[in-house]
């Protein structure tokens, strides 16, 4: 049985007085997530990122062995996870802290594992709070592509996961339905 001492808990010390706007980086540009900086790397393989002065973001992305679906070739759930990464650090990249609202993916090639590959992603528009963001994965060198996505990134101010530690905390003393 579940009790109140083996649920996960906020790691307030790690996180405390982040910026999330200026997360810590790798080297290689690639902005970390929480377990991704407590790792030291990319879990996903994201290993160089950049912001073009065209507005582009360009990532350098490895499938790890460990991701593979079927033979030689990567899961799709990571391909899907790597482009709501990849396209939900446009904002990062322009100091917009955000969170995926939604996410479409095509999934158009096998992504061979252990090969790097390339992501662009770009703004097709903003609306309010809402980023509408695209991008594609494509075979290095000869650019063929092997996965689209869109999707919709929703800006938030600092206060986003407070709130939604309260917002859980009234979930759990609320009791079970
Ligand atoms: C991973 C954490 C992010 C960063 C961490 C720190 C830095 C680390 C550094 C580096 C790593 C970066 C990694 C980033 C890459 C991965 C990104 C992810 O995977 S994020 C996780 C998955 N996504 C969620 O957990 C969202 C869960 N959903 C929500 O929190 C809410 O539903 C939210 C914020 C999306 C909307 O909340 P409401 O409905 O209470 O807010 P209202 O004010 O009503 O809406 C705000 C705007 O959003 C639109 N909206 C709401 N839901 C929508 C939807 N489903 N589709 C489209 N638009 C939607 C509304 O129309 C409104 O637009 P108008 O401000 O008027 O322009």
């Amino acid at each position: 049985m579940r009790t109140d001492d083996d649920r996960p808990r906020t790691p307030d010390r790690r996180w405390a007085g982040s910026d999330f706007q200026d997360p810590p980086r790798t080297g290689g540009g690639v902005a970390l997530c929480g377990a991704c900086h407590a790792a030291g790397r990319c879990r996903l393989g994201v290993q160089r990122e950049r912001l073009d002065d065209t507005g582009n973001a360009w990532f350098h992305v490895t499938c790890p062995r460990d991701q593979e679906g079927g033979p030689n070739v990567a899961h799709g759930g990571w391909t899907a996870a790597v482009m709501d990464e990849c396209l939900g650090h446009v904002p990062l990249l322009n100091r917009t802290l955000s969170v995926t609202a939604e996410l479409s993916v095509s999934f158009v090639k096998p992504v061979p594992v252990d090969r790097p590959v390339q992501v662009r992603a770009w703004v097709d528009r903003r609306e309010g709070s809402r980023w509408y963001i695209a991008g594609e994965m494509s075979l290095l060198p000869g650019g063929a592509v092997l996965a689209r996505a869109s999707g919709i990134w929703v800006a938030r101010d600092p206060g986003h996961f407070d709130r939604h530690e309260k917002w859980l905390a009234q979930q759990d003393s609320a009791g079970s339905p």
